[in-house]
């Protein structure tokens, strides 16, 4: 079975990594994943922290999708590292959402992003799912950890 998350407040929207479950990163307090996700991809400082400070993870993506400021050449690559860790990060920093991610077991996790074909599963399910990849990954190392 496949469990499919993607809104916060909808079934396991903890998966979302717009949930507000903040992670400390570099000596910075992110609100949540996608903050300091999308801050990775800048080269400036300041716009990395600026984007920390968002009101909103919304907002922290939009901030993300700017190319007013140089992002990493090698960011395509680098993307699936900086997901890895952050999600890492999220579910040894918050003991609830360990034990959520525990309690699926074996399951297929995939992100029901309409739109996003590479973390998420895609509108019609063909998409990379590289978010649910990544869970599913950190579920094995916390259960291996265990
Ligand atoms: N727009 C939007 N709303 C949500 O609720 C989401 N969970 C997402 N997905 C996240 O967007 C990030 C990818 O952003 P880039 O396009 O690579 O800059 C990634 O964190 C997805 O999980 N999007």
């Amino acid at each position: 079975m496949t469990l499919y998350f993607y809104s916060k407040g909808e079934a396991y929207g903890e998966f979302s990594n717009f949930s507000p479950h903040g992670i400390e990163m570099d000596g910075v307090w992110w609100p949540t994943v996608e903050h300091y996700f999308q801050a990775q991809k800048f080269i400036d400082p300041n716009y990395r922290l600026k984007i920390a400070k968002a009101s909103t993870p919304k907002m922290a993506k939009a901030m993300g999708q700017s190319r007013a400021h140089p992002i990493h050449a090698d960011w395509d690559e680098r993307r699936e590292v900086v997901m890895l860790e952050a999600v890492r990060k999220k579910f040894t920093t918050h003991p609830a959402l360990k034990t959520l991610l525990l309690s699926t077991g074996d399951e297929t996790l995939a992100e029901a992003s309409p739109n996003d074909f590479y973390w998420g599963a895609g509108g019609d399910g063909s998409g990379l799912n590289r978010l649910g990849e990544i869970l599913m990954q950190v579920r094995t190392e916390l259960l291996l950890l265990q």
